[in-house]
């Protein structure tokens, strides 16, 4: 998969008008013929501004599929993908993180944000200060200049955060971005990620396996079928977005509901 780092040149990003996100009636297969193998859908989802979208669902059920008909990367075999209201290309409309930081080694990890914000067009006087801001934002103020190779993976993968938020595209997608980090790390960042996205109002489109990571982060939760996937349950996070700690909102009889909803539902499908 590409990355926004190898999207064209910005100045040319998605207009405001139109949804940020408009699934309808998409699938997607694989192949043809006697090989074809039917990986999504059909799906439908109306994203709108701000929201924190959850994909949940079991192994192949085409969820990162999903997330890249998204990005652009490849047009759905039936249906439609909109993003702001226009067909999304790589680069343009989302910025993406994937379970792994792909970070460019020859560069710092200030360098590699910087080369986000030339690619969005950001005039180069204007770099220095936005670079600081975004690290500063995602937790690693004061790292711009070290080298993607010092620090742990959950710096590299704040450092990924921070590069795909700076093409302040109208939306982020994340494919398992802490599924290799150990617990306490991924606890860290899902912290910061909650915060992060609450103070930017950033709609997000979000993957995981872990229903609790789900709950915490989501402003609604879509657990999709086995392979093909459609839509299971489709449910609302109405939980406080800020002014609580983590332990707070864990321990909310709300919280433990829609683990609970949201479990059975990945296990039902999983059966
Ligand atoms: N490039 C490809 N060519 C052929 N089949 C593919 C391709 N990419 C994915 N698939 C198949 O499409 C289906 C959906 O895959 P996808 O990676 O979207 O699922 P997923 O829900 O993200 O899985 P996981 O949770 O294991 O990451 C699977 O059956 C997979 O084998």
């Amino acid at each position: 998969m590409s990355s926004p780092l190898t999207g064209p040149p910005a100045g040319a990003r998605a207009p405001a008008g139109g949804a940020p996100l408009s699934v309808r009636d998409v699938t997607h297969t694989y192949g043809r013929g006697a090989t074809a193998v039917p990986a999504l859908g059909p799906v439908s989802l109306e994203v709108p501004a701000g929201e924190f979208l959850v994909l949940v669902g079991p192994s192949g059920c085409g969820k990162s599929t999903l997330l890249r008909l998204i990005a652009g990367f490849e047009g759905p075999t039936g249906g439609q993908v909109r993003v702001g209201g226009e067909v999304p290309r790589p680069g343009r409309q989302a910025g993406v993180v994937f379970q792994q930081a792909r970070l460019l080694p020859w560069r710092t990890v200030g360098g590699n944000v910087e080369l986000a914000l030339r690619l969005a067009g950001v005039p180069r006087e204007q770099r220095a200060a936005r670079v600081a801001e975004l690290l500063d934002r995602v937790g690693l103020a004061g790292t711009a200049q070290r080298r993607t190779w010092e620090i742990s993976g959950g710096q590299q993968q704040r450092v990924a955060i921070a590069r795909a938020l700076a093409g302040s595209t109208p939306l982020l997608l994340l494919d398992e971005p802490f599924a290799a980090l150990d617990a306490l790390t991924r606890e860290r960042l899902q912290e910061d990620l909650r915060r992060v996205s609450a103070e930017a109002g950033t709609t997000s489109v979000f993957v995981t396996h872990s229903v609790d990571e789900a709950v915490f982060l989501a402003t609604r939760v879509v657990v999709l079928t086995r392979s093909p996937g459609t839509v299971a349950l489709d449910v609302p996070v109405d939980l406080p977005r800020s002014g609580l700690s983590p332990d707070e909102l864990r321990g909310l009889p709300g919280y433990a509901a829609l683990r609970a909803e949201i479990g059975a539902a990945v296990r039902s499908v999983a059966s």
